[in-house]
């Protein structure tokens, strides 16, 4: 395979059944992932620390070394527990990113948010493949819709409700996806987010969160939709 730098980014040819790299924020969440993927090693479950700067970090320094060492990844999949937006996303439900937006990377004016390309710069919206979310989707029985990545858990009414203004279509929030895409993009490579929700999006409250259940509503997608990811051909990244 012939991998090419050009203009900061790397990119590579179109490679049948790619190895997968699977970023999780923090080990119980990779070891969920992990309990549900195959031994035979085209798919690997890392965890990349919580925000998305430590996800993008990890992931790019993962994908760089897998490429020096001559098996580069050709798919990246964020994945972790999630906030889960009421009454679309309920607690213990998987949501699949068709869209992994930064929701607060821009600038407060008087007249509200102004994101981040509005100013001029960067990305805040990375689309994965459609195929791969329809396909995902469907093998684990995930709802799909925008995943919001944010750097402060919600943790007012307010919020949530001034998120889904900006974004109507957010089903779920989380800390890591945009940094893994943004680490994923770097590479020339599609990304994917699945995430099961263990709290609402909304007022906090520590006694409503369901940790244990999130996680083995993980584990259940990735047992279900690794014949998927194992499956997937980067040729249909513009499906
Ligand atoms: O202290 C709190 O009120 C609180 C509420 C929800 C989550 C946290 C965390 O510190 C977990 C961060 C960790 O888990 C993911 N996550 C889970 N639920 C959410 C959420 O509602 N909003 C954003 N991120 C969430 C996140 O991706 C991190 O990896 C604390």
């Amino acid at each position: 395979m012939v991998v090419q730098v050009r203009e900061g980014l790397l990119t590579s040819g179109p490679v049948p059944h790619p190895r997968v790299l699977v970023a999780t924020a923090v080990p119980a969440e990779r070891d969920a992932v992990a309990r549900a993927l195959p031994s035979e090693g085209r798919l690997d479950a890392l965890a990349v620390g919580v925000g998305p700067a430590a996800a993008a970090a990890g992931t790019a320094t993962a994908l760089a070394r897998a490429a020096a060492a001559g098996r580069p990844y050709g798919l990246v999949v964020s994945a972790g527990i999630g906030g889960g937006f009421q009454p679309d996303a309920p607690v213990g439900s998987l949501v699949v990113a068709d869209e992994i937006t930064v929701a607060d990377l821009g600038a407060e004016t008087p007249d509200g948010f102004v994101p981040v390309t509005e100013l001029g710069f960067g990305a805040v919206t990375h689309r994965p493949p459609r195929s791969l979310v329809r396909d995902v989707a469907a093998a684990c029985g995930a709802a799909t819709g925008t995943v919001l990545t944010v750097s402060t858990v919600t943790g007012t009414a307010e919020r949530a409700a001034g998120l889904r203004l900006r974004h109507p279509r957010a089903l779920a929030e989380a800390m890591e996806g945009f940094g893994v895409a943004e680490a994923a993009a770097l590479h020339g490579l599609p990304v994917l987010e699945i995430r099961a929700v263990s709290n609402p999006v909304g007022p906090r409250d520590r006694a409503a969160w369901r940790i244990g259940e999130a996680l083995a509503a993980l584990s259940d997608a990735f047992g279900k939709s690794t014949p998927v990811l194992k499956g997937w051909n980067t040729h249909d990244r513009n499906d």
